[in-house]
C-alpha cells in the first residue's frame, strides 16, 4: 500500500469470482492504495491455483468458503458469469444481511433479479467497468437500487474511481454501457491486432509495426480528449484529396466499417438484455 493510501473503507471487501475482471480490480485498487490488500478476500468454485496466483501477485486473501466470505463482508463484490449467477447467489440466500452492500459486475443481470436471488431486500449497485481497471483506465457505468444510502453509493463511486472514470446512469443504460465500453476494450484490441499485422504483412518488423499502431491510437486518443474536436473532423484534418488516407478510408468504407462497428455495439447490447432474460 503507498505512503500516501487513505483507506477509502476500514471494512472487509469480499470478490465472490476470480477472473480477469477482479484481477483487473484488484490491481487498480492497490495500485492507488485505496485498500490494504489483506483486507480483500477472493474465493471462486473450485481453482485452489488460481486462488493462490492472486494471493502471491497482490498480497490478497483467499478462502475456498463462500458462505464465510458472504458473511463477513461490508462489501460484497459479484463477479461471475451471468450463467453461473443465477445458482450462486441462490445458495447464499439468507446468508447476507440488508447492512451488507452488494456490488455487481455481471453483464446483463438486474439489480431487482439479484435482490431476489438473495432474497433480501438490501443495497446493490450494478456496475459496468471494463479490463482497462487494471491500469486505472476503466470507463464504469454505476448504477444504485433504492436501498442504497448516498454515503454507501459514494464509497462505490470512491471504489471505482480508483480505476478509472465512473458515470452514474440509469439502470436501463447499463446494457448498452455493456455494449460500448465493458465490450469496448475488445473492439480496439481487434482494430490494433489488425493494423499491427498489416504493418507487418506489408514489411515492416513486427515489434516496429506494434508501437507504431500503439502510439497512433494514444495519439489519437489525445487528440479527441486534448482538443475535444469531434472524430469527424479530426479525421477530415488526416484525409488530404486524393491522398493515402481517402484511399484507405474509401476500402472501410467498401467494407461498411462504421455499419459493422455499430452492428457489433447493439448486438452486444442486445446480448446484455438477452443474458438477464435467459437466466432469470
Ligand atoms: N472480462 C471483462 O472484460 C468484464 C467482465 N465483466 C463481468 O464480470 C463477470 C466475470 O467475468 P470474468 O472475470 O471475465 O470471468 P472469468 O470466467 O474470468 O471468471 C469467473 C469467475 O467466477 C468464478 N465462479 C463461477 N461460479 C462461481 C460460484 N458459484 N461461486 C464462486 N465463484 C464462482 C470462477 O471460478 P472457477 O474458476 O473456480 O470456476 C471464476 O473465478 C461476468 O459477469 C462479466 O459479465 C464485467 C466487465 C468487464
Ligand atoms: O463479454 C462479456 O460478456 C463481458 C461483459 C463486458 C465485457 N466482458
Amino acid at each position: 500500500m503507498s505512503n500516501q493510501a487513505t483507506a477509502i473503507t476500514n471494512g472487509r471487501i469480499g470478490f465472490l469470482g476470480a477472473g480477469s475482471i477482479v484481477e483487473a480490480m484488484l490491481s487498480g485498487i492497490l495500485k492507488k492504495g485505496l485498500i490494504q490488500a489483506e483486507r480483500m478476500t477472493v474465493t471462486n468454485r473450485n481453482n485452489l491455483e488460481r486462488l493462490e496466483e492472486l494471493a502471491t501477485a497482490y498480497g490478497v486473501s483467499t478462502s475456498t468458503d463462500k458462505f464465510d466470505v458472504a458473511r463477513t463482508s461490508d462489501i460484497l463484490i459479484l463477479a461471475i458469469k451471468p450463467k453461473d449467477a443465477g445458482e450462486a447467489l441462490m445458495e447464499l440466500r439468507g446468508k447476507v444481511s440488508p447492512h451488507q452492500l452488494i456490488i455487481s459486475v455481471v453483464a446483463g443481470v438486474s439489480t431487482s433479479l439479484i435482490g431476489e436471488w438473495l432474497g433480501v431486500d438490501c443495497p446493490i449497485i450494478r456496475t459496468m467497468p471494463n479490463t482497462s481497471s487494471a491500469v486505472g483506465l476503466s470507463a464504469t457505468g454505476m448504477s444504485a437500487n433504492a436501498f442504497v444510502q448516498p454515503e454507501q453509493l459514494t464509497l462505490a463511486t470512491r471504489l471505482f474511481e480508483a480505476i478509472g472514470t465512473v458515470y452514474e446512469v440509469a439502470e436501463e443504460e447499463l446494457d448498452i454501457i455493456t455494449g460500448l465500453s465493458g465490450s469496448g476494450p475488445a473492439y480496439i484490441y481487434y482494430l490494433v491486432e489488425a493494423m499491427m499485422g498489416a504493418g507487418a504483412t506489408a514489411g515492416l518488423d513486427r515489434e516496429m509495426a506494434r508501437q507504431l499502431t500503439l502510439q497512433t491510437v494514444i495519439g489519437a486518443a489525445t487528440m479527441l480528449l486534448e482538443t475535444r474536436a469531434e472524430p469527424a473532423l479530426l479525421r477530415k484534418q488526416v484525409t488530404s484529396p486524393g491522398g493515402t488516407t481517402q484511399a484507405g478510408l474509401a476500402v472501410l468504407e467498401s467494407y461498411q466499417f462504421q455499419e459493422a462497428v455499430t452492428a457489433a455495439i447493439l448486438r452486444a447490447t442486445e446480448r446484455s438484455r438477452e443474458m438477464g432474460a435467459e437466466y432469470r
